[in-house]
């Protein structure tokens, strides 16, 4: 269980207003399950991840994890506590110049492994997690998108974590690689057991893999509910987020146009003209 007690963070830095990114969060995630944090652009929703393994030290309150209060932890018992913390990012953080085994021994490396073939060892049982052992000896240059995400998958698994945090972890890829890559998400919750926090501003993500969700307003949660409430019917949500995820997605109010007027042809064929009809109009004629 993930709790995070009345978390703050103010960004302050000379010269400049300090800004809240979040301000006065307490949310409860229960062990094992997938909880999906959305808002509007700037909401605080990264800054809020980064606070649970305290990539982003909050200014104020306190990070549970199973427990034990990360805020309180000192170096040494953060990074051994930051190993049981996987994250992946949108952007995936590969190192370029090492091949995709090499960049998972790297993090087995920092987590304190000793031995390089125990690390070889768990770097390929990590990436055979996500079917991409056969890449093992390529750099990430040569790597479509989708499978570069599963290395850093793979490279978050390989210190076998409790909790995995994804930061937009499908937005830089196209619809299908999305949900290729959310079905590992969801078989590694499922299977490993892992508790995965997931940010993101892609609303079907959301539909597709959170059990809970949780929306940010200017650095607070201001509605939760669970993501099984989305397929109810009744179910109104209070916030412009939340009604546009139960909604049919993006509807724009567009001006009509030449192109959706009918516009009479006054040029008749012959067949019509034989038959001794009124002209017809059609749709979409174009000057
Ligand atoms: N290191 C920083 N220094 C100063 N301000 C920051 C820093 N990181 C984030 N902020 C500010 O904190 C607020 C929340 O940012 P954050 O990135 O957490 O939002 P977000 O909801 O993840 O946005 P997005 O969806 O655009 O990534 C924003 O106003 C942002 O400009």
């Amino acid at each position: 269980m993930i709790s995070l007690c009345n978390i703050s963070t103010v960004f302050t830095a000379r010269g400049k207003t300090p800004v809240t990114a979040v301000d006065d969060v307490s949310l409860d995630i229960p062990k094992g399950s997938i909880q999906g944090i959305i808002g509007f652009s700037g909401a605080g929703k990264s800054t809020l991840l980064r606070n649970i393994n305290l990539l982003e030290r909050p200014t104020q309150g306190q990070v549970l994890l199973d427990g034990t209060d990360l805020t309180q932890l000192n170096d040494e018992e953060l990074r051994q506590a930051r190993h049981q913390i996987g994250m992946i990012f949108q952007g995936f953080n590969l190192v370029n110049n090492l091949t995709v085994a090499q960049n998972v021994e790297l993090s087995l490396k920092f987590a304190g492994v000793k031995g390089s073939r125990d690390r070889r060892e768990r770097a390929a049982e990590a990436l055979s997690i996500v079917d991409i052992a056969e890449k093992a000896d390529a750099y990430p240059a040569h790597l479509s998108g989708g499978q570069k995400q599963r290395v850093a998958i793979a490279r978050a698994l390989a210190t076998r974590p409790r909790v995995l945090l994804c930061d937009e972890p499908t937005s830089a890829l196209d619809p299908f690689t999305t949900a290729t890559v959310l079905q590992y998400l969801a078989d590694i919750n499922r299977e490993l057991g892992i508790t995965v926090v997931v940010v993101t501003h892609e609303m079907e993500v959301v539909k597709a893999l959170t059990d809970h969700v949780a929306v940010m307003e200017s650095g607070r949660i201001v509605e939760r509910f669970p993501a099984l409430q989305l397929h109810d019917p009744q179910f109104q949500p209070a916030t412009a987020i939340g009604k546009y995820l139960v909604s049919d997605g993006i509807q724009v109010d567009r001006a009509p146009t030449s192109a959706d007027t009918l516009t009479p042809v006054t040029a008749v064929t012959g067949v019509e003209r034989a038959l001794d009809r009124e002209p017809v109009a059609v749709a979409g004629g174009r000057d």
